[in-house]
């Protein structure tokens, strides 16, 4: 599966060497948590996806945030490249928004969580139906200590025995199945383990004008939106 063989050339993956960071870090989590009026933004980029997005009008990074940045409290970037399209510059770019960069890529040690901030990024993901405990709880704490907060991700619900909750902890509910890419959402079943951390919680995937009121997103403190709000689509509630 995709996700899997990401994972497993993780070991090959070049790291950014050098320090891109513009600024110190800005907190993610405690963007969300001081948004008002419902659930916080967190905006995607990124070129195309193995779940069939595929940026068709190639939306220009700094065009695309210049157009939004007034209506989200957070950016998402995808980082890898072979799958996604990314590429760490798209974070470098970015800063100058002066909002929290998740790094969105298939993190699995220290040695890419440093070379996501070196990228400028504020947070990184962690998948919890990718990773186990110990793993997420070595990254949750090494996050920690350099300032990072973790968006730590669920999709499966056996996979919430993963969860390490800390400080530096945002739980997400990812709506897609990244074993077979299908949307398959336990959203309803999973809320309130989630929310039973007592951390913020976003929900993740395959949001939509057509559907955003009906997934009672008033109980998030966030969003995560890639595909429709880079097709065009306008999001309100
Ligand atoms: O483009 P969408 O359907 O709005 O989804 C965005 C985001 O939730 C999705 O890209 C995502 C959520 N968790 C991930 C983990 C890896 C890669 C991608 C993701």
């Amino acid at each position: 599966m995709i996700v899997d063989e990401i994972y497993s050339k993780n070991s090959e993956r070049k790291l950014q060497e050098f320090n891109m960071r513009e600024r110190g870090i800005i907190s993610l989590k405690d963007a969300l948590e001081k948004n008002q009026n419902g659930p916080g933004i967190i905006a995607e980029y990124k070129r195309k996806s193995p779940s069939g997005f595929s940026n068709k009008s190639n939306t220009d990074i700094l065009k695309y945030f210049d157009g939004i940045q007034r209506i989200i409290a957070g950016i998402s970037i995808l980082t890898e490249a072979q799958y996604f399209g990314g590429t760490p510059l798209d974070a470098e770019a970015v800063q100058c928004y002066n909002k929290p960069i998740l790094i969105k890529d298939f993190i699995s040690s220290e040695s890419m969580i440093k070379s996501s901030y070196m990228s400028g990024g504020d947070a990184f993901l962690l998948i919890c139906d990718f990773l186990d405990y110990n793993r997420i709880k070595k990254l949750v704490q090494y996050g920690k200590k350099i300032g990072m907060d973790a968006l730590v991700e669920v999709h499966d619900p056996a996979s919430a025995k993963n969860i390490f909750p800390d400080e530096n902890v945002i739980l997400g509910y990812n709506r897609r199945n990244l074993k077979t890419l299908k949307m398959e959402d336990n959203s309803e079943e999973m809320y309130d383990n989630l929310k039973s951390y007592g951390l913020p919680v976003v929900l993740e995937s395959g949001i939509n004008h057509e559907n955003i009121n009906k997934l009672h997103i008033e109980k998030y403190q966030g969003l995560l939106i890639g595909s429709s709000l880079l097709s065009g689509d306008t999001i309100r509630w």
